[in-house]
């Protein structure tokens, strides 16, 4: 895959610098530089983020647009989005993200319980909606300085039904006034009928697992464009996702035998199917790491499990170091995949090519979080199981008594969030370079950046 091609532009791009003051740099992903900046006409602290990649950015847009009000998910301000430039987003500003507070550790219950809901219910709005996010981590989903937690980067989202979505013309410079979506009405409404029916009677509640499963099963047969995603602009590209993997990429005895793995990416050809290489490796779900094209929103579960596991022990729950490294620890914890475990499982692409050892004593994720409780296990072995269908949905895990029962969540106030001090002061020459990056910018070393109400200059050392 080409580099995605890289441009400072954000700099020198007038309808932007005239309602934005560019501050710094904050961060940099795959396909994105985001920079904090101030609007010139409230002094509103914003994050622009600069999208290298059109496919990643008209996914980002497109999936912020349906999720436009929801407590949980980024806010998309506006866009800016000419022909033959980067995608510029004008994204509510959060100082920090749940990697960074799981990092400072030692939380109680009622705060992990907190953490958690705001998480389950950013996933809820997102399934809700039939957007599978695709790359749920710890560092995705951001935080306030006040404790709210917010879910971003939708770069890899997609939508699994119609969306009747209208890419940018050319010479078009949007604005997120009004949406132009056409969303598939009746899958919609279902899923939030029953979503709904859920939050009401927490008690009596008519919402199973089976039957949110069952409305998504009938979309997926009814909406031709499920998977397939012909009728939609957004295809997965032509990107391919090539691991070649011997033994020697991993000192685990699990794995035997030589072998190439080899999850190709069909988005390039007409059948515009799902691609199995998304998210980061650590969350990444069983059948995506065994090719699957053909898969659902529950790739989130799974990464969600690995989040909550995350965040009552601070440790990743499944750090591989390959692909394969990534199976291979799965399997040593949760047993072997076979039919018996994983209906289905052998017809998934590369089942065949990847075969590991008997476990005969897997380990269990019991042992992978010692000190937590009973429950706490249980949440997180319904979400990280083998068999998608298995896995427990957001919604109904937001009903789970681990949520209302002592030691309650604590209120969003109580949370304890590190300190920081982008967003709140500042003029910071040259941005907060240290979250690393490979922008083109850093080669020219620390910029100076000057505003003023009229202009901006920037001063390469
Ligand atoms: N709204 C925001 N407010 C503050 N910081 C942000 C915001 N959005 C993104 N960032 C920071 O910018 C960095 C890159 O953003 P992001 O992860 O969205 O880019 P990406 O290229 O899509 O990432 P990835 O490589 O994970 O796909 C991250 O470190 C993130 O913390």
């Amino acid at each position: 895959m080409d580099p995605p091609p890289k441009s400072c532009s954000i700099h020198t791009r007038s309808e932007i610098t005239t309602k934005y003051e560019v501050i710094g740099r904050v961060g940099s992903g795959a396909y994105a530089d985001v920079y904090h900046a101030r609007r010139r006409s409230d002094g509103a602290v914003v994050a622009l983020k600069e999208v290298h990649d059109s496919q990643s950015a008209s996914r980002e847009i497109e999936a912020l647009r349906v999720l436009k009000g929801s407590q949980n998910v980024v806010v998309l301000h506006e866009f800016f989005w000419r022909e033959d430039e980067n995608a510029v987003l004008v994204l509510e500003f959060l100082g920090t993200d749940l990697a960074t507070v799981i990092g400072e550790g030692g939380f109680g219950v009622g705060e992990v319980k907190r953490w958690m809901l705001q998480a389950l219910s950013a996933v809820d709005e997102c399934h809700r909606n039939l957007i599978v996010h695709r790359d749920l981590k710890p560092a995705n989903f951001l935080v306030s300085d006040d404790g709210v937690l917010k879910l971003a980067d939708f770069g890899q989202a997609r939508i699994l039904v119609e969306s009747g979505f209208d890419a940018p013309q050319e010479d078009d410079e949007v604005s997120n006034s009004e949406s132009s979506l056409q969303q598939h009405p009746e899958a919609i409404s279902q899923l939030r009928n029953l979503s709904q029916t859920g939050y009401e009677n927490p008690d009596q509640r008519t919402v199973s697992h089976e039957e949110y499963f069952r409305v998504l099963d009938e979309m997926k047969t009814k909406s031709e464009s499920y998977d397939t995603d012909r009728e939609t602009n957004i295809h997965d590209g032509n990107t391919s996702c090539l691991a070649t993997c011997t033994t020697s990429d991993i000192d685990d005895e699990l794995c035997k035998g030589s072998f190439t793995y080899e999850a190709e990416e069909v988005g390039g050809n007409e059948l515009g199917c799902l691609t199995s290489c998304v998210g980061t490796r650590w969350f990444r779900a069983p059948e995506l790491l065994y090719g699957s094209t053909d898969y659902g929103l529950e790739v989130d579960l799974w990464s969600l499990g690995c989040v909550f596991a995350e965040l009552l022990t601070s440790k990743p729950l499944f750090p591989g170091t390959s692909d394969v490294d990534q199976l291979s620890r799965i399997v040593s914890v949760l047993g072997n995949i076979n039919e018996e475990t994983w209906p289905g499982c052998s017809k998934l692409p590369d089942y065949g090519n990847i075969s590991f050892l008997k476990v005969e004593y897997p380990s269990d994720l019991e042992a992978c979080m010692p000190n937590r409780t009973p429950h706490e296990v249980s949440l997180v072995k319904r979400l990280v199981c083998y068999d998608p269908v298995n896995r427990i949905t957001a919604m109904e895990l937001l009903q789970d008594k681990y949520f209302s029962e002592e030691p309650l969540p604590v209120p969003i106030s109580e949370l304890r969030v590190p300190l920081t001090n982008i967003g709140q002061d500042q003029d910071l020459p040259g941005g907060h370079n240290e979250l690393g990056s490979d922008s083109d910018l850093e080669v020219f070393g620390t910029l100076n950046i000057t505003t003023t109400d009229s202009d901006l200059s920037i001063q390469i050392p």
